[in-house]
């Protein structure tokens, strides 16, 4: 699950307040799709997730927080489809990267908002080196490493989390 620390940057990132569609990648437990919809309930949220276990969570979650703007697609992205939309976020890519950096930026609207989160150091830089060389614009990545206070025997401790890496970039282009 996409932590609420690192769910703060990316929702920060992708500028929703401004958005009719977003496209959410990898949608797992539906925590990045359902905080969106229930922000913004005018918002059309597109979950996309591959796996049974978690589409099967994620789809209890969605009836949970009663979010009817949220449309989940049970597949393995990059799906064809016809969209384009503001903003979309790649929280799993399960080794189709090169192939998802591609469809998002056929799939956002110019000056779209494209973010994405990863752990493993090898995926970041495929990713920041595959973006160096595509349309894109104001390219950040920022590593955000949180730490929640638990109780320690009588004292409290600092619990680490792994770090977290965060790409934000924007289609070139004005948004129209
Ligand atoms: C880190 S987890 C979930 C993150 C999610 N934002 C959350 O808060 O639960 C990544 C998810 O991406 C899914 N996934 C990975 N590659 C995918 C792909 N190409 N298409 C669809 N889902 C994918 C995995 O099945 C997994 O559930």
């Amino acid at each position: 699950m996409t932590k609420e620390p690192v769910r703060a940057l990316v929702l920060s990132r992708l500028q929703l307040h401004s958005a009719e569609t977003f496209i959410d990648v990898g949608a797992g437990t539906g925590s990045v799709s359902l905080e969106a919809a229930m922000t913004w309930p005018g918002l059309q949220v597109i979950a996309i997730e591959r796996d049974a276990a978690a589409l099967a969570l994620l789809h209890t979650n969605r009836s949970h927080f009663a979010c009817e703007n949220v449309q989940v697609i049970a597949a393995q992205a990059p799906v064809s489809c016809d969209l384009q939309v503001d903003a979309i976020f790649i929280g799993g890519s399960g080794g189709q990267l090169a192939s998802l950096l591609h469809w998002s930026l056929e799939h956002l609207l110019p000056g779209g908002r494209l973010v994405m989160t990863f752990i493993l150091h090898e995926n970041l830089m495929q990713a920041f080196t595959l973006l160096g060389s595509l349309p894109v614009s104001a390219l950040e990545c920022v590593q955000l490493q949180a730490s929640s206070m638990v109780a320690l025997g009588e004292g409290h401790y600092f619990k680490p989390n792994n770090p977290t890496f965060v790409i934000s970039c924007l289609k070139e282009g004005n948004h129209v």
